[in-house]
């Protein structure tokens, strides 16, 4: 058995540059654990065309992969443009308007009739994730007269960000309740929620995929101000998040994007949930093979910080070199992992010493750690049926592969987004893990040293004690000692 010399996840979102077969299996190859799916670009044939490449290219290869809709929210985004791109300079006079046109450097289509009474003279919005800054002059009928404080180059279609004006809508709208529709009938595994504020965002994600008899692993993506007051809640509330950090470095100043970042990580850390870093990580590949510097550096802080996933957005999407931008995420991480302080697993430890009480599924994965630590083990085998024992395991970070043995399909592809642990679907639950995972091991010639086995209680065994056993592989060949 094979596993990748890295443990960070790898999240690429795929579009133009990525959706033949040939790409998306070296994608695949290249360490790709989850695709992503925009759902702000591309019609329901497009996606649905694609998520068929991927699931063909991940038979062919022979490897889990999990797809991920991106379920847009309530973003403004301007309307198509007659030429493109256009140059907007310092002190141009733009309109915005509600009329459906096609826009010029004069006046601009938005789709979002709100917009004129939520708007007043003297605020400021942001086109093109935060690169040109208007302010509004006044609001007359259909149109919002703007002044262009900075000007930048605009394409079609490009994000509209008006931070703290609150419009007044919830996150999951009509529209991603068309594309929730679409996901659950190609029986994708997770969807993201855009901008996300607050729990009940992600509950009524959850109703409406119950209502389809769906039920998707959710992750809450975070990239608005008003979430960073809620984030516990939409934490307990859903199954992963994601800082998103290309709104989210618009609606809140970019000054705080990485303190936020490292905030948001250790809760997600401290409650056994996944964590995805998104947004420019290698932005420079879209055009070079090489990234900067600085890129290596997030993504190197990032794992360091306790990330689960790392994500590629335009640099897979639309870039010049998908693979070669999963390739350095992968090498990266290979070589950032063995580095890491211990500090993750103190952190993801704060707030139990303060008096709360350890739940029996901590002290075990707490002993696992320890065990790990003064054993060097071979791997850790975790049977599950939720995930959240081997999530448990894995926020502290342990430097080796956790092997999630689990019958549930759904509990497999949604562990694609958690570090360092490696689903494996088994036939049904068993009373006798112990024999199993020997029997297991030895199948795939894994013989000697040692290997650390958790259990607790199950729906066929919920007496069941939770325990931690040590197999000493190999001691005793040819005596069946279990
Ligand atoms: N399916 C697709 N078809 C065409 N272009 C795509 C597709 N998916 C992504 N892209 C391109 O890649 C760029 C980066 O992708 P990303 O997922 O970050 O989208 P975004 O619109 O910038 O932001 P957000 O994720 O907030 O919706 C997009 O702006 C778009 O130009
Ligand atoms: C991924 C995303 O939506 C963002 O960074 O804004
Ligand atoms: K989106
Ligand atoms: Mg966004």
């Amino acid at each position: 058995m094979q596993l990748p010399d890295h443990k960070t996840k790898i999240v690429a979102t795929i579009g133009p540059a990525s959706d033949t077969l040939e790409v998306l299996t070296q994608l695949i190859e290249a360490g790709m654990n989850v695709a992503r799916l925009n759902f702000s670009h591309g019609d329901p044939a497009y996606h649905g065309a694609v998520i068929a490449r991927i699931r063909e290219a991940a038979a062919v290869t022979n490897r889990r992969v999990a797809i991920m809709g991106d379920l847009p929210g309530p973003k403004m985004r301007i309307g198509d443009l007659a030429e493109e791109p256009i140059e907007l300079q310092r002190d141009d006079p733009l309109i915005l308007t509600t009329d459906e046109i096609l826009g010029d450097k004069h006046r601009i289509g938005i789709s979002f009739p709100n917009l004129l009474d939520a708007v007043q003279p003297g605020d400021r919005l942001y086109l093109n994730d935060g690169f040109i800054l208007l302010k509004v002059v006044e609001v007359k009928g259909t149109d919002i007269h703007c002044n262009v404080r900075v000007g930048g180059e605009l394409r079609s279609r490009k994000g509209l960000n008006l931070p703290g004006i609150n419009l007044g809508i919830t996150a999951f709208t009509e529209n991603d309740h068309d594309w929730l529709r679409f996901a659950a009938e190609h029986r994708l595994d997770a969807v993201s929620q855009s901008f996300v504020a607050t729990a009940d965002d992600i509950l009524a994600v959850r109703r409406a995929a119950e209502a389809m008899n769906y039920a998707p692993f959710i992750i809450a993506k975070i990239e608005r101000a008003d979430a960073l007051d809620n984030l516990k809640a939409i934490l307990t509330a859903a199954d992963g998040i994601m800082v998103a950090r290309g709104d989210l470095g618009v609606e809140i100043p970019i000054e705080r994007i990485a303190v936020v970042q490292k905030q948001i990580t250790e809760l997600a850390n401290h409650f056994g949930k996944p964590v995805i870093t998104a947004t420019q990580m290698l932005e420079s590949m879209v055009i070079y093979r090489r990234p900067t510097r600085a890129e290596a550096t997030d993504v190197a802080n990032a794992i360091l910080g306790g990330t689960d996933c790392v994500m590629l957005s335009a640099e897979s999407a639309m870039g010049r070199y998908p693979v070669d931008a999963v390739a350095m995420l992968a090498s990266i991480a290979t070589h950032v992992e063995p580095e890491r302080s211990k500090q993750p697993f103190v952190r993801a430890m704060d707030g139990f010493n303060g008096g709360e009480r350890m739940r029996a599924v901590d002290l075990i994965a707490a002993s696992v750690y320890h065990t790990i630590n003064n054993s060097a083990p071979r791997a850790v085998i975790v049977p599950t049926q939720s995930g959240s024992t081997p999530r448990n395991v894995a926020r502290f970070r342990p430097p080796v592969w956790i092997l999630a043995f689990s019958p549930n399909p759904a509990t497999c592809q949604s562990l694609q987004f958690s570090y360092g642990i490696h689903a494996i679907q088994v036939e049904a639950d068993r009373p006798d893990w112990s024999r199993f995972a020997r029997h297991w091991l030895g199948e795939r010639g894994i013989d000697s040293g040692l290997v650390l086995l958790t259990q607790g209680p199950t729906a066929e065994n919920p007496c069941g004690n939770y325990r931690m056993e040590i197999l000493e592989l190999g001691l005793d060949a040819g005596k069946i000692c279990d």
